[in-house]
C-alpha cells in the first residue's frame, strides 16, 4: 500500500471540546538580514505564481539565474539596517500583535479563543501553525490575513497556503476567511485615531502622503480589486481627518522589476512634493498592519532622503498600527463579528 497522502494528527481526539481558533498571517521575512538568509526567502516568495505571473519555465531561469545572484545581496544590505536585537521587524511587529490579540480573546466569554501567527513564507508556516491549532483542539478555524487590502498577490496567496493545508488534512477544521477589512468601519476609526495621536504629539505636516505597496498594473487590469481598495481606504481614512482633497496624497512603492506597476510611484511622489514647495511631508502606509522593511526602510529611510535631496524639510512617517490600542480594539471586534453563528459564542 502506498503511503497516505493525508496527514492524521497524532494528539487530535474525538473528545477533545471543540475550540475556535483565528489564525493570523502575515507574509514573512527572512531569518536574519544577510544574503545567505535572503536567498531562501526570496526563492519562496519570488517563485510564488500568486506574485510573479509569468510562464513558469521562463521566470525560473530568470530567478534563479540572475535574480537570486543579485538581490538576496542587497536586500540584505536594506534589513541591516532596520533589524533589531530582537529580529526582523515584521516577525517582532506581528509576535506582539499576535499576543495582545491572544490576551483579548483568552477570557472572551463564552470564548476563549485562541491566537496563533503564521507566515506566508518561511516559519511558520500556515500549515505547521494549523496542525498545532488542531492539537489544541481547534476544530473552528478563522483565517484573517493581514492585509487589510485583497490582493491576489497577497491574500489570495495566503489562500493557496490555506487551500493546500485542507487538501492535505485527514479531519480539516470548520474554515472561515477574512478576505479584506479595507472598509472596515473599526478599522478606519483606528487608522484615523492613531493618525490624530502622532498630530497631537508632534504636530502636522503640510499634506500627508498615503504609501500602498504597488502591483503590477497588470494584474489590475485582470481584475484584481486592489487598486480600488487602496482608493476606498484612502478616500474613507482623509475623510475621517477632516483632510481636503489637495492635504491628501496617495502614491504606490516598491516596485520590483521593469514592468508598470500601480502608479504614481511613490519615489516620484515625494520628489514631486518637494519640487513643488511642500516643505515638511507626513507619510503613513494604511495596507501595512505592521511595520517592516517596506516602511522602515523604504519610507522612512530612502524616500525621506529622496525628499530631502529635492529640497524637502522633514519626511516623517507615521507608524503602523502595530499592537496599538486602536489595532487590538478593531481586530477584536472584527475576529468577533466574523466568528458570529459558531455554537461557542452563540
Ligand atoms: C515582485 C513582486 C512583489 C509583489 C507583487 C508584492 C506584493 C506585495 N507585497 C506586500 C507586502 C510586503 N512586501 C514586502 C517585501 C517584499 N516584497 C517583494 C516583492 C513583491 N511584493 C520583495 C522582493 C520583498 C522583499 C524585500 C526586497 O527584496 O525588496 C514586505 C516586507 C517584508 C519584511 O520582511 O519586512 C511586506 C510586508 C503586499 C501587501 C503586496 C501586495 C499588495
Ligand atoms: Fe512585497
Ligand atoms: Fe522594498
Amino acid at each position: 500500500m502506498p503511503r497516505s497522502h493525508y496527514t492524521g494528527l497524532a494528539g487530535q481526539s474525538y473528545d477533545q471540546p471543540a475550540q475556535a481558533g483565528v489564525l493570523l498571517v502575515n507574509l514573512g521575512t527572512p531569518e536574519a538580514p544577510t544574503a545567505a538568509a535572503l536567498r531562501p526567502y526570496l526563492a519562496e516568495f519570488l517563485g510564488d505564481p500568486r506574485v510573479i505571473e509569468y510562464p513558469r519555465w521562463l521566470w525560473w531561469l530568470i530567478l534563479h539565474g540572475v535574480i537570486l545572484r543579485i538581490r538576496p545581496a542587497r536586500s540584505a544590505h536594506a534589513y541591516a539596517r532596520v533589524w533589531t536585537p530582537e529580529g526582523s521587524p515584521l516577525r517582532v511587529g506581528s509576535e506582539k500583535l499576535a499576543a495582545a490579540l491572544q490576551a483579548k480573546l483568552k477570557h472572551h466569554p463564552p470564548g476563549p479563543i485562541r491566537v496563533a501567527l503564521a507566515m506566508r513564507y518561511g516559519s511558520p508556516s500556515v500549515r505547521t501553525s494549523i496542525e498545532q491549532m488542531q492539537r489544541e483542539g481547534v476544530k473552528r478555524l478563522l483565517v484573517l490575513p493581514l492585509y487589510p487590502q485583497y490582493s491576489g498577490t497577497s491574500t489570495g496567496s495566503v489562500l493557496d497556503a490555506v487551500a493546500d493545508t485542507m487538501k492535505q488534512l485527514r479531519w480539516p477544521p470548520e474554515l472561515r476567511i477574512i478576505n479584506d477589512y479595507h472598509d472596515d468601519e473599526g478599522h478606519l476609526e483606528a487608522l484615523a485615531l492613531s493618525i490624530e495621536r502622532w498630530w497631537a504629539e508632534h504636530g502636522r505636516g503640510e499634506k500627508l502622503l498615503l504609501s500602498f505597496h504597488g502591483i503590477p498594473q497588470r494584474y489590475v487590469d485582470a481584475g484584481d480589486p486592489y487598486f480600488h481598495q487602496c482608493q476606498t481606504t484612502a478616500r474613507e481614512l482623509g475623510a475621517r481627518l477632516g483632510l481636503h482633497d489637495t492635504e491628501l496624497v496617495v502614491s504606490f512603492q516598491s516596485r520590483v522589476g521593469r514592468e508598470p506597476w500601480l502608479q504614481p510611484y511613490t519615489d516620484a511622489t515625494v520628489q514631486r512634493l518637494a519640487a513643488e514647495g511642500v516643505k515638511r511631508l507626513d507619510v503613513a502606509c494604511p495596507g501595512f498592519s505592521v511595520d517592516c522593511l517596506e516602511t522602515l526602510e523604504e519610507i522612512a529611510m530612502q524616500n525621506r532622503d529622496f525628499f530631502t535631496a529635492a529640497g524637502g524639510e522633514t519626511l516623517r512617517y507615521i507608524p503602523a498600527l502595530n499592537d496599538s490600542s486602536e489595532q487590538v480594539a478593531s481586530l477584536t471586534a472584527l475576529i468577533l463579528r466574523h466568528a458570529q453563528g459558531w455554537p461557542e459564542f452563540s
